[in-house]
């Protein structure tokens, strides 16, 4: 039976008075030009100026040099940027995000130009608030993506050369679903930084000191927590590219007490969930076997892995009706130690729960896969082609349809190729990345990589979150948001074989996630926007909609 069969998503409501036409609350101003006289005539054609900003961006040889480019556009015009962007999703998308939003964390102090967004540091601790303060858009604030630039995509500390991560997030929270761009704030959090590289770079932009300790990093957070709620009332916080312990940590810490959520842990399992759902139909439909056989070997168990396997517990619990012990029995992790398994001594907290009491501390990859015979590989783990040809063949020989998705990013850090996984495995992969790949002729067949990122998932997620008003967020309503993206293929694209649906439908897609995401804060009693409940389902998905902002052009 398909899993969509199984899980029932829709819940009808009662209907009532239609909201459709309700305006958006929060409408944005059209741009305003230059008084008469102050720029050349031809420019009143916005038409011709979208060419030629497009030409002029494609103008361009380097991937960094066209993030350039878009970052002065949108400082420069921002209703173009965002139209360039929404209309060529899959072009514009991994020049300000994933791949190239890696190397502009990388050459962030080197190629800075104006500032955008905060940078609070650990100087400013016992004034926080004052800092916040000096925001100018403070009563317009709802979503701030902060990083404390610890772990970058895969590329390590970068301290606050990780300030174009949170930049690009919200760009996407404006392209993808809508939110105002004068409702975002992107924050670094400078507490230092361990990379000595950059401290012994006359060019770079934060403290020239090492991080700080953890207690000295709690009580900060404890300040700027309270001095965040205190200055935007109404916002909501993504913890982005936090390492591994603190990310943990800070979401345990706050998460009850705070509208917030980490992306890395929350958007990534749900974005995962997701494409497995559709991934594991593909396989059983091939193999013939239930989708309760499935098994899944994750190579790395930092904050992305680890979230990932605690959201494919619904997997075997919702769908292939396992029990939470039989799930969990499922999952299996390798680190850089190798398999990991209960008896290690010293093991991190976090890696605990899913450790092996039943497993030898095997280390070879090919000989784990040989071990735990998975239906699918998934990787977490910064290690660029760690899925070589053997692994490759190893899951193809023990599947129809192996499931291979190299989740690291950026591109560089890949654990393998598309063109290889598709070649290894003689077309049979099924397979999905974290940062983009181009399509790739096999066997005299266009083969589509799906893009595993949280991407899919933190607009729409971000959305309806604000527009219900919640108080918290809680891992149903991060179900919920994986449930509606996974729902939300086409017959088109299920034809097709995808996984994800096309980054071009982002927006539709995020109507769905955060109608979703409202329905389940109602449910848990989070949301403050009470009037969202007498909404039937239609009423709510036009509503949504209608609260989405649009570049006016
Ligand atoms: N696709 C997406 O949407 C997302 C992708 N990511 C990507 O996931 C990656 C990991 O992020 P995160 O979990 O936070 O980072 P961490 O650095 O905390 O985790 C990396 C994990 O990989 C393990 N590892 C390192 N080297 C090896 C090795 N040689 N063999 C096996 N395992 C190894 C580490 O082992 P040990 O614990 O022993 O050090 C650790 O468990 C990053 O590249 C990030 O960009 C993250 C979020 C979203
Ligand atoms: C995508 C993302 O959040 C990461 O790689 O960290
Ligand atoms: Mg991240």
């Amino acid at each position: 039976m398909h899993w969509l069969n199984i899980v029932h998503l829709a819940q009808r409501r009662p209907s009532s008075p239609s909201y459709a036409n309700v305006p958006p609350l929060d409408a944005h101003p059209a741009p305003s030009r230059p008084a008469h006289g102050l720029e050349p005539p031809a420019l009143a054609n916005p038409g011709v100026h979208y060419q030629r900003c497009l030409a002029q961006l494609r103008s361009k040889d380097k991937a960094i040099e066209r993030n350039i480019y878009l970052q002065q556009l949108k400082h420069a015009d921002e209703h173009m940027f965002y139209k360039l962007v929404v209309e060529n999703m899959a072009e514009l998308t991994p020049l300000i995000y994933t791949p190239t939003v890696g190397d502009a964390c990388l050459q962030f102090s080197a190629n800075y130009r104006r500032p955008e967004g905060m940078f609070i540091s650990i100087k400013d601790k016992g004034k926080i608030g004052q800092v916040l303060r000096n925001w100018p858009r403070r009563e317009d604030a709802r979503i701030s993506v902060v990083t404390d630039g610890s772990r970058i995509l895969g590329l390590g500390d970068l301290g606050v050369n990780g300030m174009p991560i949170s930049i690009g997030k919200l760009s996407l929270y404006v392209a993808g679903a809508g939110i105002r761009p004068a409702s975002t704030l992107p924050i670094c959090l400078d507490l230092g930084t361990n990379n000595t590289k950059f401290l012994e770079d006359p060019l770079y932009l934060g403290l020239r000191q090492k991080r700080v300790s953890d207690k000295e990093m709690d009580e900060f957070m404890d300040e700027f927590m309270r001095e965040m709620r205190a200055t935007f009332p109404k916002l909501l916080i993504q913890f982005e590219d936090f390492s591994t312990d603190h990310a943990f940590h800070y979401l345990d810490r706050f998460r009850h007490q705070y509208p917030l959520f980490n992306d890395d842990i929350q958007g990534t399992g749900a974005v995962v969930l997701s494409g497995f759902l559709n991934a594991a139909q593909l396989s059983s439909e091939a193999s013939g076997r239930p989708l309760s056989d499935h098994r899944i070997l994750f190579l790395g168990s930092g904050s992305a892995g680890v979230g990932v396997g605690m959201q494919l517990m619904s997997f075997f619990t919702l769908v292939a009706g396992l029990s939470p012990e039989e799930a969990r029995s499922r999952i299996y992790y390798i680190d850089s130690q190798g398999l990991i398994t209960a008896d290690r001594p010293g093991l991190a907290e976090h890696k605990k729960f899913f450790a092996r009491t039943d497993c030898p501390p095997l280390k070879d990859l090919v000989d784990i896969i040989g071990y735990v015979k998975p239906t699918a590989l998934l990787g977490l783990s910064t290690i660029k082609n760690a899925f070589t040809r053997d692994v490759i063949e190893a899951m193809t020989a023990l599947n129809e349809r192996p499931i291979v998705f190299p989740l690291s990013n950026p591109v560089a850090l890949s654990e393998c190729e598309f063109g290889d996984a598709v070649s290894w495995s003689g077309g049979r992969v099924i397979f999905a990345s974290g940062s983009p790949f181009a399509p790739v002729t096999y066997g005299g067949q266009e083969h589509v990589a799906g893009q595993g990122n949280n991407m899919y998932v933190f607009p729409g997620l971000g959305l309806g979150a604000i527009l219900a008003r919640v108080s918290s967020i809680t891992d149903s309503m991060v179900e919920a948001a994986s449930l509606a993206l996974a729902h939300s293929l086409t017959p088109d694209e299920r034809a097709a074989g995808l996984i994800y649906p096309r980054l071009e439908r982002i927006r539709e897609i995020s109507v769905g996630i955060a109608a979703g995401v409202v329905r389940e804060a109602q449910k848990r009693g989070v949301d403050g926007h009470k009037a969202l409940r007498a909404m039937s389902e239609p009423e709510l998905r036009t509503w949504v909609e209608g609260k989405m902002w649009s570049p006016m052009i």
